[in-house]
């Protein structure tokens, strides 16, 4: 038996940081995918294939008319803790004597803040979970995504397996979510082509808490209150024209937050300038920041805002929002 699962890469709209100190956060799915197939082997092990990610560590030498390789089985095996995580519950849960292999292919670049940790980690529940004969809700998978973030980085609020598993637009708040209104948000994700960890961006924020709760908290504080405005802003009845600069004031103003917390780079705040020169409501950070992504909000501008976002240096991805979360694509015998 064959399974193939997939899973989308996320926006974090407003929160991210704070939300993993109990705040709220706004996020949506995207319609990029990390598809993982799972099907049994016969030597009871676990197999991973991740065909596109790099393999650190690896060194090769040529002398004469020998090549010798070199490899650093350490970092090769932390890169896969997210897959690795995910069958070891999932099999907990289920039979742990048969060995399962698992096949990954991503569109979602790797550490630039559109979750491809959360969408490697719910897809693999779901393809495993499913070979296994388990029956999880796309709920369930999201809180075993969760366990799985935690396990691996530490520190997680859950805001991404969870918009990975479900889909659409979220409010998170403490681990409960609430749907809001699908709506098609103008917007351009603007890649600056580097990666950041989200465990060591965490940490970092963690630090300087710790070092200066009293100036972090109240930027805290209002981050989650930026959230709380958001909200409202979406849910209003009111004319999308006004919704959108509403949004845009507020993306800008979490922005600064969020270069104040330290998680934004000199290539994602000149990313985030261009967009707004060329007409962006507002641009901000998604996701863990010290690269990645920035998202504008570019309502009738979203291709002078990408051109403006390649001169600048970046790559810009226009996406839409996904509706659907974890999907099963085909179960084979
Ligand atoms: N296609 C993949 N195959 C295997 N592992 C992957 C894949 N994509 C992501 N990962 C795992 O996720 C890690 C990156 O996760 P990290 O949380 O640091 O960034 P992100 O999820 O892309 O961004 P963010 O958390 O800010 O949204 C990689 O180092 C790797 O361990
Ligand atoms: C940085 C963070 O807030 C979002 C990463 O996409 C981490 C988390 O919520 O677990
Ligand atoms: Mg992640």
């Amino acid at each position: 038996m064959r399974v193939l699962a997939s899973a989308p890469a996320k926006i974090i709209l407003f929160g991210e940081h704070s939300v993993v100190y109990g705040k709220p956060a706004i996020a949506a799915a995207i319609d990029l995918r990390t598809y993982v197939q799972a099907r049994f082997n016969d030597n009871g092990a676990i197999k991973i294939e991740a065909r596109d990610i790099k393999t650190p560590g690896l060194t090769v030498s040529f002398s004469e008319d020998e090549i010798y390789f070199e490899s650093d089985y350490g970092k090769a095996a932390e890169v896969l803790s997210y897959v690795r995580q995910a069958i070891e519950l999932v099999r907990d849960e289920a039979d742990r004597s048969r060995g399962v292999t698992v096949s990954i292919t991503s569109q979602i670049p790797v550490g630039a803040g559109l979750g491809s940790s959360a969408a490697v980690a719910v897809a693999t529940i779901g393809a495993v979970s499913k070979l296994l004969g388990l029956e999880l809700s796309n709920e369930e998978i999201g809180r075993l995504g969760h366990r799985v973030e935690l396990l691996v980085q530490g520190a997680s609020s859950g805001i991404d397996p969870t918009v990975s598993a479900i889909g659409g637009f979220i409010h998170y708040e403490g681990g409960r979510f609430e749907r809001l209104p699908f709506m098609e948000l103008p917007v351009v994700v603007g890649y600056t082509g580097s990666s950041g960890s989200t465990k060591e961006l965490v940490a970092m924020v963690r630090r300087t808490y710790e070092e200066m709760p009293e100036i972090v908290e109240p930027i805290l504080t209002a981050m989650g209150k930026i959230v709380e405005k958001a909200r409202d802003v979406l849910l209003s009845d009111i004319e999308d024209g006004v919704r959108f600069q509403k949004l845009g004031r507020l993306m800008n103003i979490n922005h600064g937050l969020l270069d104040a917390l330290g998680v934004s780079t000199k290539k994602l705040s000149e990313l985030v300038y261009a967009a707004r020169t060329a007409g962006a409501l507002g641009a901000k950070i998604t996701g863990a920041g010290g690269g990645g992504c920035m998202y504008a909000l570019a309502p009738e501008k979203q291709s002078e805002v990408a051109t403006a976002i390649t001169i600048a240096g970046g790559t810009p991805m226009i996406t839409k929002i996904s509706r659907e979360g974890l999907r099963i694509e085909e179960v084979l015998p």
